[in-house]
Order: structure tokens, then C-alpha cells, then sequence
């Protein structure tokens, strides 16, 4: 039985928590780069947590320019076992309104200009993210919203598109009516490819903001619709994450879906192959099988 140390990613509009004991902003180091700000430490209800703003304090970073290995690798160093990232989304359906949350649990992954994985020449692997979200921290999140009052919809597909223009129309309407996705964002990816990577739980709240560009009703998405629904939604998610620990307590059981055991048969380079330098930058991802 190990310790948990909940991770959470804060995206647009939720750049820090509150009411963590022994609240302290610490740098931390990674071969990967700079992450986007230090990480805020702190406990919550015994339960080690451990805060980054994805953007940065002050929203310097973009969707493009986030270094998100460098991001996941701080926080599996910092020791994070679970990671939940809350983000401003738009979407596709009519009945996941703006102040809804939705408990993200596939991706479509039309990124294309963003590092994707840790691995790589002299250490190859393949993780599988068929399933690419935690069920059981989906759960835990999904429990920790309904308790706080909040419109909460369990299961969702996630489009995530590079960015940082927002979708056209014709964009908008192939996502929701041929690809049949629910809500579209510009960062859990590869975010949630490199937390499986990193045999970390990983869970996704999407705080619907707007209807992107698709809605007769509606104006197309631009970042005034987003801040003005943001503010609320940043509210109660910092409701929700005050509801985890006492949900996902401070003793870890090895994840029943194996998120924990990802990189178990994912390696496929010959151990001698495998490039040495590659390995040192590896060793808090993927120590456990190297
Ligand atoms: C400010 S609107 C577009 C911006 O908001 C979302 O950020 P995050 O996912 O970090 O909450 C979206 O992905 C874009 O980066
Ligand atoms: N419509 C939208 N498209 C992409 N990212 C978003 N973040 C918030 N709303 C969005």
C-alpha cells in the first residue's frame, strides 16, 4: 500500500487552490524542461496534494507551447499518484450546457505540433490508451462534484485540436455530427497520453464554457464567452478538488485498471539497445521497469 499525492492541473482560469495546510510553491526540476510554473505543495485532509497551473500563474504558456513531458514528469517526481486536470471546454451538445461539468473518459487527438511521448530512438515503447482515463478516479471526481451541487455528466468524448484559433464552423460541425464528440478543448493531449506513459491515473473535467460555433443559438466561442462562465466554473472546481481527499483517502491500492502497471509489457528495445541518456531522463517515468 503506498501514500496518494493527488496532482491536479489547473487549466484556463484556475491557476492556483486554496485551503491546502502548509501551502508552499516549490520548483521542480525535470530533464524534460522547464514545467509551466512551480508546483503548489500543500495537504488536504491528510492527503498530500500537489497544484500546477497548466498555462502558468498569470496564463503565459499556450495550448502549443505548454511542455507537457516536462509538466508530467514533475509531477511524477514530485511523487503525484493521481492526476486530475480540470479545463475549459466547449461543446457539442445542447444538453452539456455552459457551468455544466463533464467527467471526460475518450479523446480524439488532433494535436499535431506538440512532443508526444517520452519515449523514443534507443527506448521505444507502446502504452496502450484504449481506456485512456482512470475509471476509478472518474468516479471519485464525478462523487465529488454531484456532492457539491454541480450538473455533472459521467463519460464524454474529448477533441482536442492544436489550437490557439478556435474551430470554424464546418470544424465544429464534423466534430459534433460525424465524429460524434462531446466537448472540444486544446490541451489533454498529448497531456493524457504522457500521464499513462507515466503509469499515472489520470482523470479530466471538462467545465463547459460555451457551444464553440456550431449552436444556431449561440455566438461562435471567443475568449470574452469563455472568461465570463470561467470565473463561476473556477469556483466550483476548487469545490470539487476540496471533496477528493476524503474520497480517494491517503493510502493507494494499486490501481484496479493497471494505470499504475502501464509500462509493464510497453518496452520493446532490446535492453542492451537502449540509449543511456535516454535512460537518465527516464528515470522517474519509467524507473520502476528499467
Ligand atoms: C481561454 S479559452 C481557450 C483555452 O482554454 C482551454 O484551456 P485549458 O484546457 O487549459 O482549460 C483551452 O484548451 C484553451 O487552451
Ligand atoms: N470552444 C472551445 N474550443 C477550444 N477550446 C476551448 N476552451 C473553451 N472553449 C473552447
Amino acid at each position: 500500500m503506498g501514500e496518494t499525492m493527488i496532482g491536479i492541473i489547473g487549466g484556463s482560469g484556475v491557476y492556483d487552490i486554496d485551503g491546502l495546510e502548509g501551502a508552499e510553491w516549490r520548483r521542480v526540476e525535470s530533464p524534460w524542461g522547464e514545467a509551466s510554473d512551480e508546483i503548489l505543495f500543500g495537504t488536504l485532509g491528510g492527503v498530500k496534494m500537489a497544484f500546477l497551473p497548466r498555462h502558468g500563474r498569470g496564463h503565459v504558456q499556450s495550448p502549443s507551447s505548454i511542455n507537457y513531458r516536462a509538466n508530467i514528469d514533475a509531477l511524477k517526481r514530485a511523487g503525484v499518484t493521481d492526476v486530475i486536470s480540470v479545463s475549459a471546454c466547449g461543446s457539442f451538445r445542447e444538453e452539456m450546457a455552459p457551468g455544466d461539468f463533464v467527467v471526460v473518459d475518450q479523446f480524439i487527438d488532433r494535436t499535431f505540433a506538440r512532443e508526444k511521448s517520452f519515449f523514443g530512438p534507443g527506448c521505444v515503447a507502446h502504452v496502450s490508451v484504449a481506456h485512456p482515463t482512470c475509471p476509478r478516479l472518474g468516479a471519485a471526481v464525478t462523487e465529488a462534484a454531484k456532492a457539491e451541487g454541480i450538473r455533472v455528466h459521467r463519460g464524454g468524448t474529448y477533441l482536442c485540436m492544436e489550437g490557439p484559433q478556435f474551430s470554424s464552423q464546418a470544424e465544429s460541425l464534423l466534430y459534433r455530427e460525424v465524429w460524434k464528440c462531446d466537448v472540444v478543448g486544446m490541451t489533454n493531449m498529448p497531456e493524457a497520453k504522457l500521464a499513462r506513459e507515466a503509469e499515472l491515473c489520470y482523470a479530466s473535467v471538462a467545465m463547459i464554457t460555451d457551444y464553440d460555433s456550431w449552436h444556431p443559438g449561440h455566438d461562435a466561442v471567443d475568449v470574452a464567452a469563455v472568461v465570463a462562465v470561467l470565473s463561476g466554473n473556477a469556483e466550483k472546481a476548487r469545490g470539487l478538488v476540496r471533496r477528493l481527499p476524503g474520497l480517494l483517502g491517503p493510502e493507494r491500492a494499486p490501481c484496479p485498471h493497471g494505470c499504475d502497471r502501464a509500462l509493464e509489457h510497453a518496452l520493446i528495445t532490446a535492453p542492451a539497445q537502449r540509449a543511456p541518456a535516454l535512460l537518465a531522463k527516464l528515470d522517474a517515468v519509467a524507473g520502476r521497469v528499467l
